[in-house]
């Protein structure tokens, strides 16, 4: 059996009447990167700060590497906990930085320096070690916070939004220098991120948040295609997954009505829906919406945006919306107010109750 590096058993938080966790759980494996993916004030912070024994929880217990730690001070945790604004000592060099943690816990100075000499050559900052803060890119102050934290070999990493500071391209950069380093040495992240981008970029699960609960703990690519409820099929993905009504009818196979067409449904899905017509809400993700001979349904474009080497397009049909992502080469043909015909692969519709927005399964 594998030793889970963390485990979070229900744990609840309350700040006076905000309830900003409630009954949270669940595991960081060895080696394993997680993401906990939420939007502001959906507690990501708050469960990390938990964790690293900043909030006391008013219920729950946290364990990591199989040790029960709920009780014990942050400093007596071996947890590195990485905040979004990475405060280095301005007045002390690159090598100073790093090697902080290290002189406070009384180590030899023979190994400090070959500690921090490695970490530094690990994330490319040997070059600013004797350099103040104040004389570095912001992407090398990053990285000299991050080293900062991996040089105590920690059991686990809390990141809270470490990316969120940096312009586009430092943020790919440092991305695949954390997945780098998990990978090469084993490490067990655990990262909050309101971007669900950076969530299908590093994360091998998922933790999705909403208003302080899980709502959903898989691979990021299971929670775009197989999203529990709407809400956590609305947060993933950009653009949003086109929500539409519809009308499932069993008889003759089983078809529905989706805007201004009706179409036959693959077996998976009328396997889904039983055998009982109902209403319900269609989930249909951008790129599931195809442009097709003008004879079935058919739409007007209301807007094209060309992204590189695809476009957006917007279409409305029957007083619905509809947004697909269609090859640049088909979006530059469109102008507003075409009439064009559209299809969609319903093998990949996913359907949501009316009311609850709860996955049909
Ligand atoms: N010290 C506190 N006192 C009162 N309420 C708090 C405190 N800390 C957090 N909260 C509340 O708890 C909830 C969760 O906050 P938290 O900071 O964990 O969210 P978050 O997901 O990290 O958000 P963000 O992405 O904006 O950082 C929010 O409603 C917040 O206002």
């Amino acid at each position: 059996m594998t030793l889970s590096a963390l485990t979070v058993e229900g744990i609840s938080k309350r700040f006076g009447k905000t309830y900003a966790l409630s009954d949270v759980g669940f595991d960081v494996a060895e080696g394993e990167l997680v993401v906990i993916l939420g939007a502001a004030g959906a507690g990501k912070t708050t469960t990390l700060r938990t964790i690293a024994g900043l909030e006391v929880p008013d219920s729950g217990r946290i364990v990591v590497k199989g040790r029960d730690v709920t009780n014990l001070e942050p400093k007596d945790r071996n947890l590195a906990m990485i905040f979004d604004n990475l405060a280095l000592y301005p007045n002390k060099s690159g090598f100073d930085n790093i090697a902080h943690p290290l002189r406070v816990r009384k180590q030899p100075p023979a190994s400090i320096e070959a500690r921090v000499t490695s970490v530094a050559a690990t994330l490319r900052v040997s070059h600013v070690l004797n350099r103040l803060p104040a004389t570095m890119s912001g992407g090398e102050r990053q990285r000299v916070a991050l080293g900062r934290a991996l040089v105590r070999e920690p059991d686990l990493f809390l990141l809270d939004e470490p990316l969120s500071s940096l312009d586009a391209m430092l943020r790919i950069e440092l991305r695949s220098e954390l997945k780098r380093m998990q990978r090469e040495h084993g490490y067990a992240f655990l990262l909050a991120t309101p971007d669900y981008v950076e969530a299908l970029a590093i994360a091998d699960r998922v933790v999705m948040l909403i208003s302080g609960a899980v709502r959903q703990i898989a691979p990021p690519q299971v929670l775009y295609d197989d999203p529990v409820d709407r809400d956590v099929a609305r947060f993933v993905g950009a653009p949003e997954i086109n929500l539409l009504r519809a009308d499932y009818d069993p008889a003759e196979g089983g078809r529905i009505r989706l805007a201004d067409a009706i179409l036959p449904l693959p077996p998976l899905q009328r396997q889904r829906l039983g055998d009982v017509g109902r209403s319900f809400q269609a989930g249909l993700r951008p790129e599931h919406i195809r442009l097709s001979a003008p004879d079935g349904a058919t739409a007007s474009v209301t807007d094209v945006e060309a992204l590189g080497l695809q476009s957006v397009v917007t279409f409305e049909t029957s007083g619905a919306v509809l947004r697909a992502v269609l090859p640049a080469t088909e979006g530059r043909r469109l102008r507003i107010g075409d009439r064009v015909g559209l299809s969609v692969n319903l093998e990949r519709m996913v359907g949501f109750e009316s009311q609850s927005g709860r996955r049909i399964a």
